[in-house]
């Protein structure tokens, strides 16, 4: 396990993490999910000890080994597949037999045994990152630690990237991961929420939508009229919050039955179509955390 205890980076005037407690290694997947700029990266390069804390302390529990795989590409593109996941097995002091063995059980757990000879560098962005979790639980780590594993990547391969994560976990090694995608979410035991450098929530992932207080309408095809709607539904006391998704109006309300009425007064009025109720989606149950912490568009 790894603790952070009130810890607080800095980078000149800018703070990047302000007094953050944390307990790593607990979860079987602990999330970590914020917008640009929050602190994830920081975060993560503060439990691999690979940056140091400005104040407070980061402390590894004695014989918890780790895996780290970082933002950008830690592999070496033009060795191949298999050369990369040799290194690294070598690095890691694994002997040669058992080296073998797990390396080629990592392949056929991720599909890459068909492009072992193949220079990293060529792999598509799924396939990389695959193989950047392979190398960096060649010796079964107690913990991993991954860092936007799936940025970029496109939505087929990103399923095929938590389905390994999911598969490392349950070998028996803790992951802590980080991402931008907000439902990714559901795949975590506990999901931390960091804003501007502040842990504003640590829970599993049901309990962040249980207790979301306040129902959610949503005008359908409200693109034409929504720029004129939103600073006059924001006004509105009843109305906790309105943003625009796609083409649709998304609607908290503090009074569900006024706001329905309000909507469908304008609705009807002017080109929009039906408004419905719709369960919190998870950047609804974040913007919440966030807009009660002072910010005040929800845009992740
Ligand atoms: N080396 C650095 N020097 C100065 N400021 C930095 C440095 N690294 C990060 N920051 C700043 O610290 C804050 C947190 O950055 P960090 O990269 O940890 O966020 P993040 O949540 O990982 O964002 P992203 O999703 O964009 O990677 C940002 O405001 C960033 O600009």
């Amino acid at each position: 396990m790894i603790r952070m205890k009130q810890v607080t980076k800095r980078y000149g005037n800018q703070t990047a993490l302000d007094g953050i407690d944390l307990t790593l290694g607990e979860s079987g997947i602990h999330g970590l999910v914020g917008p640009d700029g929050a602190g994830k990266t920081t975060l993560m390069k503060l439990a691999a000890g690979l940056l140091k804390p400005t104040r407070g302390k980061v402390v590894r529990e004695q014989g918890t080994s780790l895996g780290y795989v970082p933002q950008s590409f830690g592999m070496y593109e033009e060795m191949s597949v298999a050369e990369n996941l040799h290194f690294y097995g070598r690095l890691n002091g694994l002997p040669r037999r058992e080296r073998q063995e797990r390396m080629e059980e990592l392949l056929r757990w991720t599909d890459l045994a068909p492009f072992a000879d193949r220079a990293a560098g060529s792999l598509s962005g799924g396939m990389k990152q695959k193989l950047a979790i392979a190398a960096a639980v060649l010796h079964r780590p107690h913990l991993l630690l991954l860092d936007e594993p799936t940025n970029g990547v496109d939505p087929l391969s990103r399923r095929e990237v938590w389905e390994l994560i999911c598969s490392v976990m349950r070998q028996g090694t803790r992951v802590f991961v980080s991402t931008q995608y907000l439902e990714e979410a559901r795949h975590c035991d506990r999901v931390i929420l960091l804003f501007r450098g502040r842990l504003l929530a640590d829970r599993e992932p049901g309990a962040y939508r249980e207790d979301f207080p306040y129902p959610v309408w949503v005008v359908r095809d409200a693109s034409s009229v929504r720029m004129k709607w939103l600073p006059r539904l924001r006004e509105e006391p009843a109305v906790a919050q309105a943003y625009s998704r796609g083409t649709d109006l998304v609607v908290w309300s503090r009074d569900a039955d006024k706001v329905r009425q309000l909507l469908e007064g304008l609705s009807r009025e002017e080109q929009a179509g039906k408004v419905e109720a719709e369960a919190p989606g998870w950047e609804d149950v974040f913007s919440r955390y966030m807009m009660e912490n002072g910010k005040e568009e929800t845009a992740w």
